[in-house]
């Protein structure tokens, strides 16, 4: 293939409710989407980047800039484009790995859909559906929380994971085991809001048997998550941490977590998430699938991927109306606690026609 032509639309959707998290509170999500245009086939892809670099250091003004200015004319100039070829004609520019999984899963889209090929069968997806979890932000009080929580146990979920933060923590846990009972699946995540000083205070989350504790500490404190492992009961599952395969054999090694939070936005795109599960397997450490408020772009990419072996836990692949009135694609919606896999041509899944462009990109360049 050659790569014709890009298109990035910036779109703004109102979340259907304000999400709390340890690093602050979105009441939108801003949205990068990314259209390649090939002789064969078009193909899209979405930035998992935030407007402000809050969640990790990229941003959607950055990747806007870095696309525009580096990725794109990059992947322009090579003459036998395929997915593939994607990793290795942007390795010379350092970091970026939202943008680049952007562009790269343009890239696969189009390639796919020239072939008539699914995306999940592509990636080795061993199951038709995946069972669902749910993130559910920091709230104004217990009883909110609670009202939420069941909200989505009657939704037909099947796990529960609670944004957590110092002063947040240990009483909404309570509340929620004590509320819906030792069956439940629930688990936590941190955002990096702890130090290993907090270790004897995140001890008392122990006794409520949580699947494990997302990302307690920095994303860049391997050794301290390896110490906190040694001082909690609680299973340590990494995420800001896990940029690539090799960090995640690195955080493995060193001990610092036993489950590992695969987003393909953050490690650069869905070829080396698949790496990742490789890795993992084999050292024998369970994966499951984050999200980033994905639209049913970044959404059907994610179930793909959820659908492969190595995703044993139930991830963070809610459906369209989690976050969204209306999605960009037709709705992803929850059946018996689980989402089904697209089986269409590459995503599997389009833009509703009021998102897709009405008339192509100028090319050869980009119009952001
Ligand atoms: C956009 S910042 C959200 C990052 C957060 N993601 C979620 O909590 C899941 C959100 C979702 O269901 O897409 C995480 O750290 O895992
Ligand atoms: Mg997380």
């Amino acid at each position: 293939m050659k790569l014709t032509g890009v298109e990035l639309r910036h779109v703004r959707m109102p979340l259907v409710a304000p999400f709390r998290t340890s690093f602050g509170t979105s009441t939108s999500r801003d949205v990068l989407l990314l259209r390649a245009v090939t002789a064969e086939a078009e193909g899209w892809g979405e930035c998992v980047a935030m407007a402000d670099p809050l969640y990790s250091s990229e941003y959607i003004g950055a990747a806007t800039d870095v696309l525009t200015r580096f990725l794109v004319p990059a992947l322009g100039a090579v003459e036998h484009l395929d997915a593939n070829a994607v990793g290795p004609a942007l390795s010379g520019y350092k970091g970026h790995r939202m943008a680049k999984a952007a562009l790269e899963l343009a890239i696969l889209d189009a390639e796919l859909r020239a072939a008539g090929r699914p995306l999940a069968r592509e990636l080795g997806a061993v199951r038709d559906r995946v069972p669902c979890g749910v993130s559910v932000g920091i709230m104004g009080s217990i009883g909110e929380l609670l009202d939420a929580v069941a909200g989505y146990v009657a939704a037909g979920y099947v796990r529960i994971k609670l944004k957590i933060e110092p002063g947040w923590d240990v009483e909404p846990v309570r509340a929620v085991r004590e509320r819906f009972g030792d069956g439940l699946l629930l688990q936590v995540d941190a955002n990096t809001a702890y130090a290993l000083a907090d270790a004897r205070h995140l001890s008392r989350l122990d006794p409520f048997d949580l699947l494990l504790i997302e990302q307690p500490l920095d994303e860049d404190d391997l050794l301290g998550h390896a110490a906190l492992a040694r001082l909690i009961r609680t299973p340590i599952c990494l995420d800001e941490s896990i940029t690539s395969a090799r960090t995640a054999v690195a955080a493995i090694t060193l001990g610092a977590c036993e489950i590992v939070n695969i987003k393909a936005g953050r490690v650069g795109g869905y070829l080396e998430a698949r790496r990742i599960h490789d890795a993992c397997m084999a050292h024998g450490v369970p994966v499951w699938c984050g999200g980033m408020l994905e639209t049913g772009i970044g959404r059907a990419a994610n179930v793909a991927l959820a659908a492969l072996p190595g995703f044993t836990l139930p991830g963070d692949t809610s459906a369209s109306d989690r976050f969204y009135r209306t999605d960009l694609t037709a709705p992803f919606v929850l059946a018996d606690g689980h989402l089904a896999v697209p089986t269409g041509p590459g995503l599997g899944v389009e833009p509703l026609p009021d998102v897709s462009p009405r008339s192509p990109p100028k090319l050869p360049g980009y119009r952001s």
